[in-house]
């Protein structure tokens, strides 16, 4: 297992209610395969890449992600081994680079794609209906806080490139300002554009009730994250009184999959694979929400282009999946290499070689 440790800023930073977000930090992480002295790095017979970009509030800091990942690396042999000890809730960024660098190189080794693979496994372990992933997959532009002229600018362009929904961040500023804002974005993409609001967890009970209440005219698809993550009482009091729908992020990097549904409180849930533990565990979260009428969103956390790709596989094995918030690349200055899925029409496209890309991003590291 090897690391190579990157770092890229954001073409401008993504402001929201939590934090200004303008560089993305990580590490790509490869196992199996022979280096190029000619020394093998693992003990899978294929390459396989993967990515572990932390970003707290998600997932665990920086530091504990490197920590977690040299302590893996330390061990030469036996990923397997290593990837079960790596603790999805302690270190999600961490197992999620180690789980998409094996399942890349298993998925390889069987010559399908990691969608493919990963939808096998889930019939194969419980799962016997899950049918072939999709071959391009919705998706939603991502529009980060700002005036109500810039916003509503920024969604126009969005619906000129194809995209029919829209996430605009919210809570950020005063509640009257958002619905400045966000009135000037429906007014200028008109009633057929699907308008997702996250307030990322800023509001109060009684702020979410008021927000909820004068946001319902414009027709929003959901808002996302009204109540900080923990407060899954007081969202499922906010969903029952509502007719908004609400989707909760946030909640999910705080309380399990199962606390969260069973608390009510969702219609959709937001699932970020890096966030989760790893593309499996994600897939999986995706599915048990759709048993549960719930409906997945799969996201990144605006990652390189390694993570971005494996969020895209998994949003691919989900049937008929919602837009999902896969559209981040844009959102980068720059990238570790090319990317492999072209968005037309408001689709993302699915790499349809083996593993993540065909092995694409091996000279990476
Ligand atoms: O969902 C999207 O459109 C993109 C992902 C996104 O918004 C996001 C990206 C990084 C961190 C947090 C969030 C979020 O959904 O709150
Ligand atoms: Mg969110």
């Amino acid at each position: 297992m090897r690391l190579r440790p990157f770092s890229l800023a954001l073409a401008s930073p993504l402001r929201t209610a939590r934090e200004e977000l303008t560089e993305r930090e990580g590490f790509l992480v490869a196992v199996g395969g022979p280096k190029a002295d000619g020394e093998a790095f693992g003990d899978a017979r294929t390459t396989g890449i993967g990515e572990a970009t932390p970003l707290p509030g998600w997932t665990e800091s920086l530091p504990a992600c490197e920590a977690a990942l040299r302590e893996a690396a330390a061990e030469p042999t036996r990923q397997g081994a290593v990837l079960a000890d790596l603790d999805a809730r302690e270190t999600p960024a961490a197992r999620h680079g180690l789980a998409l660098a094996l399942d890349d190189a298993a998925a390889r080794d069987a010559g399908r794609s990691l969608a493919a693979h990963l939808a096998e496994r889930v019939r194969r372990v419980d799962r016997s209906e899950l049918p072939e992933p999709a071959g391009s997959v919705p998706v939603n532009a991502t529009v980060g806080d700002g005036a109500p002229e810039s916003t509503a600018a920024a969604a126009e362009r969005a619906v000129e490139d194809g995209y029919r929904c829209l996430k605009v961040k919210a809570g950020a500023r005063t509640l009257e300002e958002d619905l400045d804002r966000l009135r000037s974005v429906r007014q200028a993409v008109g009633p057929a554009i699907a308008l997702r609001v996250d307030a990322n967890g800023a509001w109060n009970r009684s702020s979410a009730r008021r927000a909820l209440d004068r946001l319902e005219p414009l027709d929003p698809a959901y808002v996302e994250q009204p109540l900080p993550a923990a407060d899954l009482a007081g969202t499922a009091d906010l969903r029952a009184a509502s007719d908004v729908p609400i989707a909760l992020d946030e909640s999910l990097a705080e309380r399990s999959v199962e606390a969260v549904l069973d608390s009510d409180a969702a219609d959709v849930l937001v699932i970020k694979p890096m966030a989760l533990g790893g593309p499996d565990r994600a897939l999986d979260a995706a599915l048990r929400a759709r048993e549960n009428g719930v409906d997945p969103v799969v996201t990144t956390t605006i990652d390189a282009v390694v993570a971005r790709t494996a969020a895209v596989h998994v949003a691919s094995a989900v049937p008929d999946v919602l837009p999902c918030g896969l559209a981040t690349a844009e959102l980068l200055s720059s990238d570790l290499a090319a990317d492999p899925c072209a968005i037309d029409g408001g689709r993302i496209e699915v790499p349809d070689g083996p593993g993540l890309a065909d092995g694409t991003f091996d000279g990476l590291l």
